[in-house]
């Protein structure tokens, strides 16, 4: 088999996403999400500019000699941008192997290890009462695992916070990239840090002890300041406690480690296993959050998976929204196997975005299922995508409630 041509399709149905879809000389077809929110023409550009033309008359069944020539060709390795081009390159790859193979992804990659993919969603609210219902409406709809974040008193605008509008799902619409300039949040950890143990504690109350309850601190803190929520959470029992500070050092993580032992989830911004390697070795880390479109599909990510293996590290892949259903059936096959399976994140899409991109999975009392089609199962409406053009929006930053400092969003 050889592939014949390769394009990049850019479509908006309510959020920008980036498609690559590779053709061979025997028909067979396969999709990749290139997404990567906020920076999406950047990696439009990589793969039209300087990928594509290296694909063309290569054996798609080669994917493993691909991604290298992709990686090792670059000579500038890694990034987000050159990560998620290869991602997209992979993926599609996978998934006209599996077409070819007639047989659903996960079975190429070894097989069924699990019934479903536990999943986690995201209950959010203004106040603690309004995320405490949220998450009741949640534990309603079969969810094992949910996510709690709450707006702040005296804060405007915090991350993970909808607005309040709902979607046609039941669930509240939020979308972080909401703007075509960056919009402005604003932060304050005292607050913060005085709130965030309240919610917990309610939702316990409300809940009891038979849901697992996840939080995002999406970077925000130092990890001193992370070790005292993490201590702070411990009573209510944090199935994890994600990004408590950035991870570009990840020996800071070690000071975190000493002082809790409230589970810690890091690696949605990851792009390459040199990015978690001294997190996982060390094991500062018990969740790993690499997910297929960030960190060079499929093929890297198993790498990732199974260094993290040894060290009794589990996945917990990324799931928000600006991953397409595209990344979310990979992610799904991938889960399927990976015997180091922890949790799956998973944010419904509107229904515009799983219009253009049709899909196999499905959402049953709290797990994900993937489909049995061969391939990964999701394919892309074309004529339906391009009613949808690019809009240029970006992530928020965040300032200093007290004097304006720019802060991690
Ligand atoms: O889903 C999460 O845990 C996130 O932190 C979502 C990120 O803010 C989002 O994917 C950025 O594009
Ligand atoms: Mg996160």
């Amino acid at each position: 088999m050889k592939i014949t041509d390769a394009k990049v399709i850019i479509c908006s149905p309510g959020r920008n996403f980036v498609t690559l879809k590779i053709y061979t000389d025997e028909g067979l077809t396969g999709i990749g999400d290139a997404t990567l929110n906020g920076r999406e023409l950047a990696v439009a550009s990589y793969l039209t500019d300087h990928v594509i033309p290296c694909l063309i008359g290569r054996d798609p069944h080669q994917i493993e000699d691909i991604w290298q020539y992709l990686y090792r060709g670059a000579y500038w390795r890694r990034g987000p941008v050159t990560m998620s081009a290869i991602a997209g390159v992979d993926t599609a790859l996978w998934d006209i192997k599996a077409k070819a193979a007639n047989m659903p992804l996960y079975q190429l990659l070894g097989g069924r290890s699990r019934s479903g993919i536990m999943v986690y969603g995201h209950a959010n609210g203004r106040d603690i009462e309004e995320a405490t219902d949220e998450a009741l409406r949640y534990s309603e709809m079969g969810f094992k695992a949910i996510r709690a974040q709450a707006g702040v008193p005296g804060l405007k605008k915090v991350y993970g916070v909808s607005s309040g509008a709902q979607m046609a799902s039941g669930a509240k619409f939020y979308e972080p990239a909401d703007s075509s300039l960056p919009s402005e949040h604003d932060w304050s950890t005292e607050r913060y840090l005085d709130h965030a143990p309240r919610l917990f504690e309610k939702l316990r109350e409300t809940l009891g002890w038979d849901h697992h309850l996840l939080h995002d601190v999406h970077h925000r803190l130092t990890p001193i300041e992370a070790a005292r929520l993490g201590k702070s959470l411990e009573p209510c029992r944090l199935f994890w406690m994600e990004d408590p500070t950035p991870a570009e050092n990840q020996e800071a993580f070690r000071l975190i480690r000493q002082h809790t032992v409230t589970p810690i989830a890091v690696g949605e911004v990851f792009n390459s296993i040199w990015d978690c390697k001294d997190l996982i070795q060390n094991q500062y880390i018990d969740y790993i959050r690499a997910t297929v479109v960030h960190a060079g599909g499929i093929t890297h990510l198993r790498r990732i998976a199974d260094l993290a293996a040894i060290y009794q590290v589990r996945t917990g892949s990324h799931g928000a929204t600006d991953l397409s259903p595209v990344c979310m059936g990979a992610a799904l096959h991938f889960d399927t196997w990976v015997p180091n399976f922890g949790i799956q994140e998973y944010m419904h899409h509107t229904d515009e975005t799983d219009a253009v991109f049709p899909h196999d999975y499905s959402f049953r009392d709290g797990f994900l299922y993937a489909g049995e089609k061969p391939g990964h199962g999701v394919d892309i409406d074309e004529k339906l995508a391009e009613k949808y053009p690019y809009r240029r929006a970006y992530l928020p930053v965040n300032r200093l409630a007290h004097d304006g400092t720019l802060t991690n969003w």
